[in-house]
């Protein structure tokens, strides 16, 4: 038995990595009896039936410990959350709602800034030092002049890693840039529409080092919030955190409630205008979603 990683399955057949030597496996027939489909990210064992076909069997899989939806892959432990600091614009909305997804799977996250070089530090500086007292880690890269490439790549060691964000914003290129033999696609924006949209591509992990992978497809394409519970979203908003305490009642949900320590907070400018306009904005649209 050896253990390994699962990194792509194509077919019925499961490409599992294991110490980077790469093994093609069929799953054992128990788990289509119970109905357990080996996933894309999942550790596993696997007997090896023919060493040098480097051929195998998917003996066991190991317990998931995250489990992401579109793209579906397990085991993922990193967001790396990815905005333009200009073309496109960021969106700060957008971004607040990427970093709640990523919040509610329970990943660790890193905001990418990329395209510094076509703006002046000024311009993106009081976003990225915002994101910073949040407590998030920060990176300002360009793909196109590598400036922080090594930054990023650092953060990806020992991580299984999705990158997020808008189209346009340079993930593919950071990502060809880390890993150059890679190659995907970047910018190709016809040819992807040309693909038709509802063509499903399975996700693969692609190994960077020993011990860490990225997704090759963006994560968290749906950017719908509604599944999470009013009462969660706060503590979605890290910084809401040590001020919640000091709220009056324990239901509060920081909207128009008497003593309530997120609106003190506020008004001493200890959280972001921005940050609680987005909160304001999805409990919003987490109630008016709510089903009776
Ligand atoms: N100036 C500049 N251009 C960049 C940088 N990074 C990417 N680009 C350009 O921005 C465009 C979009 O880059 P992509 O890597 O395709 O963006 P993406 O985020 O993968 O986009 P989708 O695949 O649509 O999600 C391309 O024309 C890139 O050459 C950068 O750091 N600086
Ligand atoms: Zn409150």
């Amino acid at each position: 038995m050896k253990k390994g990683r699962l990194i792509k399955g194509i077919g019925g057949f499961y490409y599992v990595d294991v110490e980077g030597e790469i093994y093609e496996c069929k799953a054992r027939g128990i788990f289509r009896q119970k109905k357990i489909t080996p996933l894309v990210g999942d550790y596993v064992e696997i007997s090896i039936t023919d060493e040098q076909k480097k051929v195998g069997v998917v003996e066991k899989i190991m317990e998931r410990s995250t489990e992401l939806i579109r793209p579906t892959v397990s085991n993922v432990n990193q967001a790396v959350i990815v905005f333009a600091v200009i073309q496109p614009e960021p969106n700060i909305m957008l971004l607040d709602r990427f970093l709640v997804l990523a919040e509610s799977q329970e990943l660790e996250i890193v905001i990418c800034f990329n395209k510094v070089d076509l703006a002046t530090t000024e311009a993106y500086m009081p976003i990225a030092d915002r994101y910073r007292a949040v407590g998030y880690k920060v990176l300002l890269t360009s793909a196109k002049n590598e400036v922080s490439i090594t930054d990023l790549r650092k953060v990806l060691l020992d991580k299984t890693s999705v990158f997020a964000g808008p189209s346009g914003v340079g993930k593919s290129t950071l990502l060809n840039k880390i890993h150059p033999n890679l190659q995907l696609k970047t910018g190709e924006i016809s040819a992807k529409t040309a693909r038709g949209k509802h063509t499903t591509r399975h996700a693969e992990l692609i190994p960077i080092e020993k011990h860490s992978w990225v997704v090759d497809t963006p994560g968290f394409s749906a950017l719908n919030i509604d599944f999470i519970e009013e009462e969660a979203l706060a503590l979605y908003f890290p910084e809401f955190d040590e001020y919640m305490e000091e709220c009056k009642f324990s239901s509060c949900q920081h909207v128009d409630e008497p003593s309530c320590g997120i609106k003190n907070a506020l008004q001493q400018n200890k959280i972001a205008k921005e940050r609680y306009h987005s909160y304001l904005q999805f409990l919003q649209e987490i109630r008016s979603n709510r089903r009776f």
